[in-house]
């Protein structure tokens, strides 16, 4: 246990009065125990306090907090607590994230901003700071949430250059002068409740995401619906319910029939199976195992294997193949390879050749001239697509929280570990929620590496692909690292607000996922995007923020100005240390201890969960 962390933590507590009662129990562990607190890995210090709505009241007793100088997470919001900001906090040199946020501090904010380096998100806001906004906060160069909102600041609000700044809100202060150029890209109702004249601002400027063509829903009151309406949904809703049941159990009883050997779906295709089959007699168009699969078929058992689409991508179809040992592979069928057998080969050895816990296995491939195919494990809890979006009404089951952080952090290393091959310079180039899956702990894993670079080019599809494209991938070929990055990014907002990246609303509009996100944080500093699904969790409100901030990061328009992926993981890992006990259960039981993974080059595969 982190003895010294310990005591100052025991002080802060005995000299701050509060309502709420803390398990802080001198002779339990600090990192395994108390509520709020999470350690490093070592568990030789502590790295976050998050510590909202105690009923803590009064001014932060001097010299406690501040000696926990590995601290990164520190959050006191909605308490009670009064005095100047601690002088002492300087002294938190490793702090990333500060939540003050609805507390009675009054006085200046510090002068000095610059001693806190790494400060990505700043939240001040309802408090009675008064006096100006310091200039040193443009020292600040990770910061990318700053909210002042409602205090007293007064003076003119400083050039603020920092371009990794994606959410800013100042309104309802005393804050008076011209806006300055730094700022002008950010909405003006986040200046609001102020005297700031917007004289400088070029009358239709641009804004920095531009609205698109498409229309997307407005943000406030678009999923509130009258009560007859609700009714006749209702309604509806169970008329349609009854019909779904019906076909689904008539398309069930079907599916036993429709269920072929793989060799005549191959044979839909182009390719006739004796053909495919007699090649598996040459010795070069084999069935390439990867070094450590242990399964043992050839092609011919295949072929011979009964088989079920499950699906059409962009690249190709992919099949659940039953094998007559019942081993269940997907085997996927690549169309439009344009590269030649050996480069093919290389890229499999690369891509074969990545063993790790949070990237899918490639097991096996297959290359002749007329048919291309890719083996791996299958997953039976389908793609993460499939658990946001699937099933709905009664059948659902609710991705909780801790379950879609584990799918973030797990994806988020895994697509590191892609970044770090052939000389860091692997490119995913099709990150999508249904190229995720969840490996054997419940974290994600990343599917289908790397086939962009052995296929045609294709020109940014209308399809599903879309929503997740960089906007500077013209076409499948040119996908890059940071675009990965941005394809991530829209992943983790798809995992915060639960709906697709490219979706229609009831009245037929089409919603693309990263504008609408934009155009609602833009409003305001709002919940609003969440999806509903995840309010039920209790205070996990600050954490999907802090989520929100790094989706933000990941999708801006410049590739260059997108964090890389080793950052996003940090970042994710900031969010909440997922090896701590957990401060935040699920509603009625206590979420186990988690382990999160490590990049590290390891040589645990991934596991399907069959
Ligand atoms: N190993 C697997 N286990 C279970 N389901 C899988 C597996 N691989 C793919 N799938 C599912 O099969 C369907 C088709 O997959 P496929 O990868 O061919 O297309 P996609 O993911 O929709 O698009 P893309 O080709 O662009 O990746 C998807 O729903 C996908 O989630």
């Amino acid at each position: 246990d982190p003895v010294e962390d310990k005591l100052a933590l025991l002080e802060f507590v005995n000299n701050l009065p509060h309502s709420r009662s803390l398990n802080w129990n001198q002779s339990n562990s600090v990192c395994a125990y108390w509520t709020g607190v999470t350690c490093n890995e070592d568990k030789s210090r502590v790295t976050a306090v998050r510590l909202p709505g105690i009923g803590f009241n009064g001014p932060i007793p001097p010299y406690t907090i501040s000696r926990l100088s590995a601290l990164q997470v520190l959050s006191l919001r909605s308490n009670l607590i009064s005095g100047n900001f601690p002088s002492d906090f300087a002294n938190l040199k490793n702090l990333s994230l500060l939540y003050l946020q609805f507390n009675n501090f009054s006085g200046p904010l510090p002068l000095d901003f610059s001693v806190w380096k790494n400060l990505t998100i700043i939240n001040l806001s309802n408090n009675g700071f008064n006096g100006s906004i310091p200039h040193s906060l443009s020292n600040l160069t990770q910061l990318a949430g700053l909210n002042l909102a409602n205090n007293s600041l007064s003076g003119e609000l400083p050039d603020l250059n920092l371009p990794r700044l994606q959410v800013l809100n100042v309104s309802n202060n005393d804050l008076n002068g011209t806006l300055p150029k730094s700022l002008e890209r950010f909405p003006r109702s986040v200046f609001s409740g102020n005297n700031i004249s917007f004289e400088s601002v070029t009358p239709n400027m641009p804004p920095v995401f531009p609205p698109s063509s498409e229309s997307y829903p407005k943000p406030k009151n678009s999923g509130r619906l009258g009560e007859t309406a609700l009714l006749a949904i209702i309604v509806a809703g169970g008329i349609l319910g009854v019909v779904a049941f019906a076909f689904l159990i008539l398309v069930c009883c079907l599916r036993r029939k429709r269920e072929d050997m793989l060799s005549d779906k191959l044979q839909k295709g182009e390719m006739s199976p004796e053909k495919a089959i007699s090649r598996s007699q040459d010795a070069n168009n084999r069935l390439v195992f990867f070094e450590g699969c242990h399964y043992t078929f050839d092609l011919e058992d295949l072929l011979r294997a009964s088989a079920e689409v499950l699906g059409k991508g962009t690249f190709g179809t992919a099949y659940k193949a039953i094998l007559e040992d019942a081993t269940t592979v997907v085997v996927k069928r690549l169309k439009d390879v344009s590269s030649g057998k050996r480069d093919f080969e290389q890229q499999m050895q690369v891509v074969g050749s990545i063993k790790h816990e949070n990237v899918v296995e490639l097991k096996a491939y297959y290359y002749s001239k007329d048919e291309k195919l890719m083996v791996y494990d299958y997953f039976s809890q389908g793609s993460v697509f499939a658990l946001l979006h699937g099933k709905r009404g009664e059948d659902r089951t609710p991705l909780d929280w801790d379950t879609r952080l584990r799918i973030a952090i797990g994806a988020a290393i895994g697509i590191a570990r892609i970044h770090l091959e052939n000389g860091g310079k692997l490119v995913h180039g099709n990150i999508k929620s249904s190229n995720i899956f969840l490996n054997s702990k419940k974290y994600g894993c990343v599917s289908d590496v790397g086939l962009t670079t052995i296929m045609s080019s294709l020109a940014p599809p209308i399809s599903r692909a879309a929503g997740y494209r960089a906007p500077e991938v013209t076409d499948t070929r040119k996908a890059a690292q940071p675009s990965d990055v941005y394809s991530f990014g829209v992943v983790l907002l798809e995992l915060l607000t639960g709906k697709s990246p490219i979706h229609t609303t009831a009245g037929d509009e089409i919603v693309h996922l990263v504008r609408w996100v934009h155009s609602v944080v833009r409003e305001e500093w709002t919940a609003e995007v969440f999806d509903l699904e995840l309010m039920r969790y209790p205070n996990i409100e600050e954490e999907m923020v802090e989520m929100l901030q790094i989706a933000m990061s990941c999708v801006v328009r410049m590739p260059d100005q997108r964090p890389k992926m080793l950052e996003v993981v940090k970042m994710i890992e900031n969010v909440r240390r997922l090896d701590s006990t957990e401060n935040h259960p699920s509603p009625g039981n206590k979420s186990e201890s988690l382990t999160p993974p490590q990049l590290v080059v390891g040589t645990e595969s991934s596991t399907s969960s069959q």
